[in-house]
């Protein structure tokens, strides 16, 4: 049984639905994506699995049992808004949150110094969250969301703010805590993190499910557009094989785009009578491609 099930869950605001029928499950040391548009419904549906708002319709289940208040202890959650207090020193409220969650004064205090070494900040034990700057109140807000060691793990937009050096931090966080079995919900528009992390998604539009399942299978069902060439000379033609619709020529050979597969074969036929060949590749589309296709521009 997976830690996660949502079935069917639905929700309306006035005559405006927000989540119109979403199932998915999130496994034991999984990391699934949610994926839509600006106001497609992710934060809508991580609200409800958090147990802030009910849904209309439709079941969430944790561990095969409904939502009850010893969820807390097991529930973490990085919000899009960020929400800590300005005035309070990082130390006190990190550690009243974390007491919140059912956690000891001494765990607590060990678990956030634990996490402000491993952030390479633990000067910022006593300094009030003002003092702080935007990416590094965030890696805070991080630690406030996972100190009690939660199973079920919801981050909406994680890394948004942060510079590249503080992402690599903590996606590499983020991978630990799946690997030690944790279940993230994981929401962001950033698509190679996704690519990166998640291994199952779904990508809501306008509040519904549009397109789900695992990553890889996905990506198998949309046609593959690029080639990859790489040659040792120039190769003259390839506009004009049938199916290739753009050719562009890199200091190392090409890149095209086709229309249809089946151009593969021509091309490197082509280019071998030409040229030496050291890379041929018909590459398979990015999330983010998939992603343009399915939601297209009609961003609300
Ligand atoms: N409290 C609310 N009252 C009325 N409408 C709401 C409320 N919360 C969300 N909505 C509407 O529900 C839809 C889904 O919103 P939601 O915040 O879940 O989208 P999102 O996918 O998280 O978007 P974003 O990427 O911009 O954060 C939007 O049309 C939004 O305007």
């Amino acid at each position: 049984m997976n830690p996660l099930k949502v079935d069917k869950v639905y929700k309306q605001y006035g005559d405006k639905t927000a989540v119109n029928g979403i199932s998915f499950e999130v496994a034991e040391g999984e990391i699934y994506g949610l994926l839509g548009a600006n106001g497609a419904g992710k934060t809508t549906t991580m609200r409800m699995v958090l147990g802030l708002i009910y849904p209309d319709g439709g079941s969430i289940q944790y561990n095969g049992k409904p939502y009850s208040t010893d969820l807390l202890r097991n529930l973490g959650y990085l919000p899009e808004e960020r929400g800590l207090y300005p005035k309070v020193k990082v130390s006190d409220q990190v550690i009243y949150l974390a007491k919140l969650r059912g956690m000891s004064q001494r765990d607590a205090v060990t678990n956030l110094k634990r996490w402000l070494d491993r952030f390479n900040v633990p000067e910022y034990y006593n300094k009030k969250v003002e003092e702080l700057s935007k990416g590094n109140q965030q890696k805070i807000q991080f630690i406030a969301s996972v100190i009690h060691n939660p199973k079920i793990v919801i981050m909406d937009e994680a890394f948004s703010g942060l510079d590249p050096v503080n992402v690599e931090l903590l996606k590499s966080t983020v991978k630990e805590l799946r690997d030690s079995g944790s279940s993230i919900l994981f929401s962001t528009h950033r698509m190679e993190h996704v690519e990166e992390l998640c291994r199952n998604i779904t990508i809501l539009h306008k509040s519904n499910p549009v397109l789900q399942g695992n990553l890889k299978s996905i990506k198998k069902q949309f046609p593959r557009e690029r080639i990859l060439l790489g040659t040792e000379g120039d190769v003259q033609g390839l506009e004009t094989i049938a199916g290739v619709t753009k050719v562009v020529r890199h200091e190392n050979g090409y890149a095209l785009f086709i229309s249809n597969e089946s151009a593969g074969r021509p091309v490197l036929e082509l280019a071998m009578a030409q040229t030496g060949i050291n890379k041929f590749e018909v590459l398979e589309p990015t999330l983010n491609e998939i992603f343009i296709k399915t939601v297209g521009d009609n961003h609300e």
